[in-house]
C-alpha cells in the first residue's frame, strides 16, 4: 500500500490540506477561504473556530477526494501563519476573543510605552526581534488587558495561548479531552517570549510583556512526535511529525538546508529567509533573526528574515476595495496594457513598513500622480512595489552576510504573475526561478514530518526532489534600475512620520 503525507497550510487567507507522494509530487489539494475582519482601522482579526471547522473539512475532503484513509498516510504535517495569536477556554475549547492577526497594528501603544526603556532593539539580543506589532507577544498582552477578567483565569490556569500551528494540534489531538498543547521552535521564534539561544520560553520577556509562563505552549523541535489524532476523528492515532511557520517551511521546501541558501515567497506578504546555519546571527539593517528549523535534538538552524507585510494583498486590495480589477490574475493583463508606471509609485504601508524599514508611523501612499494616469498605471505600480521592497530585503541580506547569489529562488501564488518575476529579475539583476512544484509551503511541511515519520530519510534524499520549473533573466540596463530604485526609496521617504497625535485623534 503506497503511503502519502498530508500537510496542512493554515494560512492568512484560506487553509489548504494537501496530500505529497514520496517524489515530492502533489496527488491532493483542498482549500477554503475564511472571513477576515477588519473591526477597526489597522485591525485584523480571524475567528479561530471557523478556522479549525476549515481545517476538519479540508481534510475530509483531501482523503475522501484520493480515496485513502488514514491507514495510507505515514505522518501529518502543520504550517501556519505566523504570530497570529488565539487565546481559548482550555476546558471548553472556546477561544475567548478572535484571534489577532499579524497584520494588526492596535498593539502599537503597548509597543512604544515598552520601547520608552531601552528602544525598539531592547529585547533583539534575546529573542532575536525588534519591538513591533507584528509579533505575538503584544498581541497576548493585549487580549488578557481588554477581556474581562482574562487575566485573572490565565494565571488561574484555565486559558491556553498559541500561534495557529498549536490551536490546529490541540484540537486535532483531543481539543478540551486532552489537547497537545505544543507549538515548534520556529514558531515560538516569532513570539519575542523565546530564547534564541535556549529555545526556551524566558521569564524576563514573559514578565516584560505580561503573559503568564503557564498559558504557553511547551516548545519542540520541528521535526520529531507532537502528537496523535484524537479519538473519534478522522485522523485517529496517525502522528504529527512536523510543524513548521509558513515562511520556514517554504526555506524547508525550496531545501534550503546549506548556509547562505535564500528563498522569496510571494504570498499575501512577501518573506525573504537566508540561511545562516547553527548559530543565530543578529542584523544591522532591519532584519530578523528567526528559527529556519530543527530535526529533532539536532543542532538548530537559523535564519535571517526580511519580512514584508503587504505583497500580494495589495492585488487583492485593488480588487476588493477599489474593484478595479476582478480576480488576482488580472493585475498583470492591467498592467501589460501600458510599457509602464507612467511615474506612479505605491508604497503600502498599510501596517506601517516592515523589513528593513520597521515604522509603525508609515501610512501608505501613491506618489508621482498626474491627469496622464490610468488604473492600468496604478496596476503596474501595485506590481512594482512588491519587487522593490523584495530588493531592499536583498540589499539588506547583502549587508548584513556574505549572500552568494547567482539565482533568486522563488515561490508563492504571485509567483503565477510573469510581468512581477520579471520586473523582480529586472531590478535585482540577477535570475528568479521557481520550483516545479510552487506549493513549496506545503511541500516544506510535508518534507519535516515525512522526516519525522522515517518517510524520508535525509536532507540529501529530500535535496534530490528539488526541480527547477521556470527561470526568467534580467533584460533592464542596470541604471535604469537603479533609478528606479532611487524614485522607490523617495516614494518610501514620503510615507514616514504619517502616524502622529492628529492622526490617532482621529481614529
Ligand atoms: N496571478 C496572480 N497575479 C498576482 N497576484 C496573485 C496572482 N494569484 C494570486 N496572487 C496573490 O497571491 C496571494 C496568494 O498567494 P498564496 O501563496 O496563496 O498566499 P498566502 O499563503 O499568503 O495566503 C494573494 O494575495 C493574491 O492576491
Ligand atoms: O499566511 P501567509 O503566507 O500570508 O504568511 C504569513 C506569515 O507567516 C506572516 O509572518
Amino acid at each position: 500500500m503506497e503511503k502519502l503525507v498530508l500537510a496542512i497550510d493554515q494560512g492568512t487567507t484560506s487553509t489548504r490540506a494537501m496530500l505529497f507522494d514520496h517524489d515530492g509530487q502533489v496527488r491532493e489539494v483542498a482549500q477554503l477561504e475564511h472571513k477576515q475582519y477588519f473591526p477597526k482601522a489597522g485591525w485584523v482579526e480571524h475567528d479561530a473556530t471557523e478556522i479549525w471547522k476549515n481545517t476538519r473539512r479540508v481534510v475530509a475532503q483531501v482523503l475522501s477526494s484520493a480515496e485513502i484513509n488514514r491507514h495510507q498516510l505515514a505522518g501529518i504535517g502543520i504550517t501556519n501563519q505566523r504570530e497570529t495569536v488565539v487565546v481559548w477556554e482550555k476546558g471548553t475549547g472556546k477561544p475567548i476573543h478572535h484571534a489577532i492577526v499579524w497584520q494588526d497594528v492596535r498593539t502599537e501603544q503597548i509597543c512604544q510605552e515598552l520601547a520608552k526603556d531601552g528602544g525598539k532593539e531592547r529585547f533583539q539580543a534575546a529573542c532575536g526581534l525588534p519591538l513591533a506589532t507584528y509579533f505575538s507577544a503584544p498581541k497576548i498582552k493585549w487580549i488578557l488587558d481588554h477581556v474581562e477578567g482574562a487575566r485573572e483565569r490565565a494565571e488561574a490556569g484555565e486559558l491556553l495561548a498559541g500561534t495557529m500551528d498549536t490551536w490546529v494540534l490541540w484540537n486535532l489531538t483531543g481539543g478540551s479531552d486532552g489537547g497537545v498543547h505544543a507549538t515548534d521552535v520556529t514558531n515560538a521564534s516569532r513570539t519575542m517570549l523565546m530564547d534564541l539561544h535556549t529555545l526556551k520560553w524566558r521569564d524576563d520577556l514573559c514578565e516584560a510583556f505580561d503573559v503568564p509562563r503557564q498559558m504557553l505552549p511547551e516548545i519542540k523541535p520541528s521535526v520529531g512526535l507532537f502528537g496523535h489524532g484524537r479519538k473519534n476523528g478522522l485522523l485517529i492515532d496517525t502522528p504529527i511529525t512536523g510543524i513548521l511557520g509558513d515562511q520556514q517551511a517554504a526555506c524547508f521546501g525550496q531545501a534550503c538546508f546549506t548556509p547562505g541558501d535564500v528563498k522569496n515567497t510571494y504570498g499575501t506578504g512577501c518573506f525573504m529567509l537566508l540561511n545562516t546555519g547553527t548559530k543565530p546571527a543578529i542584523s544591522e539593517n532591519g532584519l530578523l533573526t528567526t528559527l529556519a528549523y530543527q530535526i529533532g535534538d539536532e543542532a538548530p538552524v537559523y535564519a535571517l528574515e526580511g519580512s514584508v507585510a503587504v505583497a500580494g494583498s495589495l492585488v487583492q486590495w485593488l480588487r476588493d476595495n477599489l474593484g478595479i480589477i476582478s480576480s488576482a490574475a488580472e493585475v498583470e493583463e492591467l498592467a501589460k496594457s501600458v510599457d509602464d508606471n507612467g511615474g506612479v509609485y505605491f508604497v503600502p504601508a498599510f501596517s506601517g513598513l516592515f523589513a528593513p524599514h520597521w515604522r509603525p508611523d508609515a501610512r501608505g501612499a501613491i506618489v508621482g500622480l498626474t491627469r496622464f494616469n490610468t488604473k492600468a498605471h496604478l496596476a503596474r505600480a501595485v506590481e512594482e512595489a512588491t519587487a522593490f521592497q523584495s530588493a531592499e530585503v536583498l540589499a539588506a541580506m547583502k549587508q548584513d552576510a556574505e549572500v552568494e547569489l547567482t539565482c533568486l529562488q522563488v515561490d508563492g501564488g504571485m509567483t503565477r504573475d510573469n510581468l512581477l518575476m520579471q520586473f523582480q529579475a529586472d531590478i535585482l539583476g540577477m535570475p528568479v526561478s521557481v520550483p516545479k512544484v510552487a506549493e513549496t509551503t506545503a511541500l516544506g511541511v510535508a518534507y519535516a514530518a515525512g522526516l519525522g515519520a522515517d518517510y524520508w530519510s535525509s536532507l540529501d534524499e529530500i535535496s534530490n526532489n528539488w526541480q527547477e520549473g521556470k527561470t526568467w533573466q534580467p533584460q533592464m540596463e542596470r541604471e535604469v534600475a537603479a533609478r528606479k530604485m532611487r524614485l522607490w526609496a523617495k516614494a518610501v521617504d514620503r510615507t514616514l512620520d504619517w502616524v502622529d497625535e492628529d492622526v490617532l485623534a482621529e481614529g
